[in-house]
């Protein structure tokens, strides 16, 4: 994958729900000495509204939320950024994530996520946690397609630690 397409020097954590990318890139920031974004915390801000009042709306209205905040990170520098987990549905989305830095897929198994994934706090999974193997089907290629790397499951700290070995640092 060529380096000219990275413009800030970024992270981007992929994954889905429960994957680990709001835990594992708060850590890795702080390891990195890098400023932490997680874009659905952007997506509050821009939108003024929380994540369950935009899926209130609808997750069309989300989606197009999610699109802006992607228009805004991409402009980021020495960020680490949590995606949402439904962030590759998006081919635009993607493209702009690859333009802010790298890419990291993290491949946590579904039945750990499935184990401790706190429900209530995401509206797609509101009807319960069965929901989480229907989006892994629709995603797996997505993620993988998105990822310069992916990174396999380890404790967050190992996870941590390559992801900065990712950045010779
Ligand atoms: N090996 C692991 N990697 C990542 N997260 C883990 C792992 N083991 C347990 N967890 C827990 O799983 C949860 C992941 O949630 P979160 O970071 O919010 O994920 P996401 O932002 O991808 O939805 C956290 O409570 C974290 O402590
Ligand atoms: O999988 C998804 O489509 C979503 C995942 C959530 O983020 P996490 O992956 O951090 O839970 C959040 O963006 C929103 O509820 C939609
Ligand atoms: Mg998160």
């Amino acid at each position: 994958m060529s380096e000219n397409r990275i413009e800030g020097e970024n992270i981007v954590l992929v994954g889905m729900p429960g994957s680990g990318k709001t835990t594992i890139g708060k850590l890795a920031a702080k390891a990195l000495g890098y400023d932490f974004c997680d874009m659905d915390d952007l997506i509050e801000e821009i939108s003024g509204q929380t994540i369950p009042e935009l899926f209130a709306v609808g997750e069309p209205l989300f989606r197009q939320w999610e699109t802006e905040a992607c228009r805004k990170l991409a402009k980021f520098t020495h960020t680490v950024i949590a995606g949402g987990g439904g962030v590759v549905l998006r081919a635009e989305n993607v493209a702009l994530l690859r333009q802010a830095g790298r890419v990291l897929f993290l491949n946590r198994p579904i039945e750990s996520i499935a184990a401790d994934i706190d429900t209530t706090t995401r509206p797609l999974l509101a009807q319960g946690v069965q929901r989480l193997y229907v989006l892994k089907r629709e995603r797996e290629a997505l993620y993988r397609a998105a990822g310069d790397e992916i990174l396999n499951d380890t404790t967050p700290e190992e996870t941590v630690r390559r992801i900065c070995a990712t950045l010779n640092k």
